[in-house]
């Protein structure tokens, strides 16, 4: 669904493809010395533009580490980091949700969003428009003037990837955004962001401990050992995507048998 939203992934030939993630040989020690610790690596891995890829595995084996990594917020100790083909800067090479939504208490959902256009760079004319856009997408339309207190933690997170699709940015990062939230509210927004980021195009990395949110929304799923982070399995998942019914989508047998797979291999990857 084009938009003024919508990522052009189009590339020259020869070119990386815009959002497009390669990871080469990474491996990321945290302290020195006796003291330091290897949370991830070596892990290679190549996120094609427009993937939606979900990375799970146990507490501390390394997921939050390589989003950080793919953010630019962490240097790799060893191998390369590439988003579009280059370094990734902090703030720059992606838009990222953290699991709180961390919001500026005291600007109204609009001044929220209205930062987030100005880092972006976006002409101030096209601000109304921008704002509207993206409150739509993300089913806040009406909320505009409301402090972030006056809504619900669902709500805060929704504005929270409202801001993080501020920026015509081609990679979306998230860190198990919907952690804290009931498992209604948690379904309706896995719902939202699998027809965000399909409508957008956008490639999107998400790090979850769900077997079941990861199915859900992934089209690829990467399973990590227990530290050091390194991948156990990389499987493609090829449930239907677009317009479909989640309800349905939930309850097929496909669906139930990639849980258990996926399941199954982080309790091995874990062991
Ligand atoms: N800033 C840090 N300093 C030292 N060690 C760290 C730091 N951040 C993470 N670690 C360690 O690196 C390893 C990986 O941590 P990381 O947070 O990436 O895992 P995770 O899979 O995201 O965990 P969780 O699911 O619990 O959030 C863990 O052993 C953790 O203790």
């Amino acid at each position: 669904m084009p938009s003024s939203e919508t990522v052009d992934a189009t590339t020259p030939v020869g070119a990386t493809p815009v959002g497009a993630v390669r990871l080469d040989q990474v491996t990321h020690r945290y302290g020195r010395g006796g003291q330091a610790v290897t949370a991830v690596g070596p892990v290679d891995l190549t996120v094609p533009s427009g993937e939606f890829l979900v990375l799970v595995g146990a507490s501390g084996c390394g997921k939050s580490t390589l989003l950080r990594l793919i953010a630019g917020f962490e240097q790799p100790s060893q191998g390369e980091v590439r988003v579009s083909g280059t370094r990734p800067v902090p703030g720059e090479a992606a838009g990222v949700v953290f699991q709180s939504p961390r919001l500026f208490p005291w600007r109204t959902v609009r001044g929220n969003v209205d930062l987030a256009l100005r880092y972006a760079g976006v002409d101030r004319a096209q601000w109304d428009e921008r704002r509207a856009e993206l409150l739509a997408r993300v089913g806040l339309e009406g909320t505009e003037k409301r402090r972030t207190w006056e809504i619900s933690g669902g709500q805060q997170q929704r504005v929270a990837i409202a801001r993080a699709l501020a920026a015509a940015n081609p990679l979306l990062l998230l860190d198990e955004p919907f952690a804290a939230l009931d498992a209604l509210t948690r379904e309706r927004l896995q719902e939202d962001l699998r027809k965000v980021t399909d409508q957008t195009g956008r490639t999107t990395v998400f790090v979850t401990h769900s077997a079941d949110e990861a199915v859900f929304l992934g089209s690829r799923i990467v399973v990590l050992t227990q530290s050091p982070g390194t991948v156990a399995l990389d499987l493609p998942i090829t449930l239907p995507r677009g317009d479909i019914d989640a309800e349905e989508l939930r309850n097929s047998a496909e669906f139930t048998d990639l849980r258990a797979q996926v399941s199954h291999a982080v309790k091995a990857a874990a062991a």
